[in-house]
Order: C-alpha cells, then sequence, then structure tokens
C-alpha cells in the first residue's frame, strides 16, 4: 500500500455572498498516494480547484479535515501554512504568473533560496538541472515576455519542482496552451511523475487525464467515481487512443 501524503476528511466548503450560501464540496473523504499522478476531473462549476486550493491549503475549509503526512492542517497558523506550501508543496496554474522583470533561470532559482538547509550554490545548481530538463536553456536568460507561452509554462513547472515537493498541485496546467506545448508540458509532468513526483492536476481534457494514473471525477461536490489505470508509458499513436477510449468509456459511464 503506497503511503498517504494528504488525506481529506469528510471535506466540505461553502461560500456565502450577498447573504447566499453556494455549497461547493460535500463531505469529501479521499487520499492522495504518494507516487501517483491523480487527475480530478468533472463537469465546469463542480468544485475542481476548489478541492485543489482546500488540500493544498491555499484556501480555508468549511468543515472536516485536510490531513499532511497525517497531521492536520486546517487549523494551522497562517505562517506554518506559508513555510508548508513553500517547503513541500509545488503549484502550476492554467497561467504561469511568472515574475515579469525576473529572467526565466531567476523566475525558477528565487523560490529555491526558500528551501529551508539548502545554500544558494546547491539552489542555483538545482535551478540550472531544471532549465536543461524542461528544454529551456536558450532562454533561460530572457525575460518572461521574450519567451513563448510553452517556455513560460515549462518554466513554472520547474519553478514548481524546485524545492522538491512533497506533490505538485497542478490546476488545469495546459488549459491557455496550444496543442503542441501541452504536449510538451505533459511529456514534462509524466517524465517528473516516472521519476517519482507526486501530481495532482484538475483537468478537463480527456487527454490530459490519461497521463495519470488515477482518475477521480467530482460532480456537485461529490466525488462520483474513481479509475485506476496503469502508469502511463510514452508510446504511440494506438496506445494513447486504447487509453482514451478507455477513460472516454468510463467517464461516459459517469453521464460525462
Ligand atoms: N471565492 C468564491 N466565492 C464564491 N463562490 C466561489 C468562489 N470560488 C468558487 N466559487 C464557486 O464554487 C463553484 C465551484 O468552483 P470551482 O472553480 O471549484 O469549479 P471547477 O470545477 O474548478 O470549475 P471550472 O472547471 O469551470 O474551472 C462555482 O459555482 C464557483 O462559482
Amino acid at each position: 500500500m503506497k503511503p498517504i501524503i494528504i488525506q481529506a476528511e469528510r471535506l466540505s466548503k461553502s461560500y456565502a455572498a450577498d447573504g447566499v450560501q453556494t455549497h461547493v464540496l460535500s463531505n469529501v473523504d479521499l487520499a492522495l498516494y504518494e507516487g501517483d499522478f491523480t487527475a480530478v476531473m468533472g463537469p465546469s462549476g463542480s468544485g475542481k480547484s476548489t478541492l485543489l486550493y482546500c488540500l493544498s491549503g491555499m484556501d480555508t475549509v468549511t468543515a472536516g479535515d485536510v490531513l499532511y503526512r497525517g497531521s492536520s492542517i486546517t487549523s494551522l497558523r497562517e505562517q506554518d501554512m506559508a513555510e508548508l506550501r513553500a517547503q513541500r508543496f509545488g503549484f502550476v496554474f492554467q497561467q504561469a504568473h511568472l515574475v515579469s522583470n525576473l529572467t526565466l533561470f531567476e523566475n525558477i532559482a528565487v523560490p529555491g533560496y526558500l528551501k529551508a538547509g539548502r545554500s544558494a550554490a546547491a539552489t542555483r545548481a538545482v535551478a540550472s538541472a531544471l532549465v536543461d530538463r524542461m528544454d529551456l536553456a536558450g532562454d533561460a536568460h530572457h525575460l518572461p515576455s521574450q519567451t513563448s507561452g510553452g517556455q513560460q509554462q515549462r518554466c513554472a513547472v520547474a519553478r514548481s519542482v524546485v524545492n522538491g515537493p512533497d506533490v505538485v498541485f497542478a490546476d488545469e496546467p495546459t488549459g491557455a496552451l496550444n496543442r503542441a506545448n501541452t504536449l510538451e508540458v505533459l511529456s514534462l509532468l509524466c517524465e517528473l511523475n516516472a521519476a517519482g513526483q507526486s501530481i495532482c492536476m484538475v483537468t478537463h481534457d480527456v487527454q490530459c487525464a490519461v497521463r495519470a494514473n488515477r482518475i477521480l471525477y467530482l460532480e456537485d461536490g461529490v466525488i462520483k467515481g474513481e479509475l485506476d489505470l496503469p502508469a502511463y508509458l510514452e508510446g504511440d499513436a494506438a496506445y494513447l487512443k486504447a487509453r482514451e477510449a478507455q477513460v472516454n468509456a468510463w467517464l461516459s459511464s459517469l453521464s460525462w
């Protein structure tokens, strides 16, 4: 049995606006396991991003609990929560959100200087290795505005792992990319996962979800289904098609 990294116990989240209470997540129980590439799918507005933000301590919960390695994080002080997010979690969003006046290399290295117990030189070495791994060597000293959307998102993926996080949370990481850049970012995420990186990714896109070895289906704030798949291997078109067909059939059975 794989160790559990994150666990939600009867997690509920609602928002109050203009006197109206919107229940977004209702009594969600789930675990994220070490080494897994977990995808969260579901219709628009089903609560996928909210779930990701609650699991990663980016947002507070209304009821229930979130545990990181067995310890509750729901009542951590903001400073401790910020420390946990910086040291243990990585984040990738739909937009790269790079710092505009830092180069790609600096965007990767600067958050790395927060890593406890690591020297600046060691951080620079990690950032350099990530630049190579993300195929950014030719652009590392350019500002984000001088690079393409795909290069910026590869940089954001590198930034998310510079501190060796226990888990990377990705919210529609390819949502703003064209097909070629989507495939590149997915390949990088798969490569990271194959090397042991745990990932939890929200996506609408079956072509993205098939890269995961576990897919959760959220509807109206409730997990309605779960599909376990063998780990994804870079394969030929037939392999990808067969995997997509399996996921599509499962989604159809859930009235996707
Ligand atoms: N800060 C907020 N205040 C009020 N309502 C919110 C807030 N954030 C999200 N919601 C509502 O919660 C519901 C779920 O939103 P969420 O973004 O989690 O869904 P989603 O499944 O990720 O949707 P999408 O696929 O369209 O991105 C929506 O009805 C949304 O309007």
